[in-house]
C-alpha cells in the first residue's frame, strides 16, 4: 500500500522577494533540504508572500486547515525591524507554542554568525500542523532545518499530522520506543 503524501507548506515572507525585487532564493532551499531530508511521499504547497501580519496569519492558517499540511516550514521576518511578523504571525494561528525550535536553531546558528541572536524564530501547532520558523537568509536554512528534522517525525506523530520517514544517510529521526 502507497502512503498518503503529507502536504508540506513552503512559506517565504519577504516584501521584496513578493514584489519581484529579488527572486527567491528561501522557497527553493527548503524544498531541497526538505527533499534530501524526506524518503516518503510529500507533496509542496509554496507561497511568497509580504511581510504583513494579517496576510502572514491567513496563509498559514489556510495551509493548515484548507490545504490540509501536516508541516509549515517559513522563511523570513523573523528579526527585530519593524515589519519583521513572522513570530506575531505564527502565535496568533497556533494554539501550542513549541519554543525549543527556536532555542536549537538559535544555538546553531550562533556558532555560524552573532546576529544569530536577532532572530525571534520559533515554532507552535495549529490542530495537526507544526509551523517551523527560519531566519529570511537562504544560507541559514539548511543548518536551521537540519538542526531540528530529527525531531519534526515523532512531533508530527504526536499531533496526528501524518507520517514522515527520513533517508538515515541524510538526517536519522528520533522516535523514541522504536
Ligand atoms: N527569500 C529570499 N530570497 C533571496 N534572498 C533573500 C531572501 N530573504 C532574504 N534574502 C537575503 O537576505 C538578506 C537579509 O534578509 P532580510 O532580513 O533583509 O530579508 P527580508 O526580511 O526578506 O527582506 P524584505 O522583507 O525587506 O524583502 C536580504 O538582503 C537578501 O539579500
Ligand atoms: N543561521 C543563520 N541565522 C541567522 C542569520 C544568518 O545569516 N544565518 N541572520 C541573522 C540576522 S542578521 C537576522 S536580522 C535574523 C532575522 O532574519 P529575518 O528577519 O530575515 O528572518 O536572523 C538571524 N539568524
Amino acid at each position: 500500500m502507497t502512503a498518503t503524501p503529507i502536504r508540506i507548506g513552503i512559506v517565504t515572507v519577504s516584501d521584496r522577494a513578493s514584489q519581484g525585487v529579488y527572486q527567491d532564493k528561501g522557497g527553493p532551499a527548503i524544498r531541497a533540504v526538505l527533499a534530501r531530508v524526506i524518503a516518503s511521499p510529500w507533496v509542496a504547497e509554496a507561497r511568497v508572500i509580504p511581510d504583513d501580519l494579517d496576510g502572514v496569519a491567513a496563509t498559514l492558517a489556510a495551509l493548515a486547515d484548507a490545504a490540509g499540511c501536516g508541516l509549515i516550514v517559513t522563511t523570513g521576518g523573523t528579526g527585530p525591524a519593524p515589519r519583521d511578523v513572522t513570530p506575531e504571525a505564527t502565535e496568533r494561528v497556533c494554539q501550542k507554542m513549541m519554543p525549543g525550535f527556536g532555542e536549537v536553531m538559535r544555538k546553531v546558528s550562533l556558532e555560524v554568525v552573532p546576529t544569530a541572536i536577532l532572530s525571534r524564530q520559533t515554532a507552535g501547532i495549529r490542530g495537526s500542523c507544526l509551523i517551523v520558523n527560519l531566519p529570511g537568509k537562504p544560507s541559514a536554512i539548511e543548518d536551521c532545518l537540519m538542526a531540528v528534522f530529527p525531531a519534526i517525525p515523532y512531533c508530527l506523530d504526536l499531533i496526528g499530522a501524518g507520517r514522515i520517514d527520513t533517508d538515515p544517510e541524510v538526517c536519522r529521526a528520533f522516535r523514541p520506543g522504536s
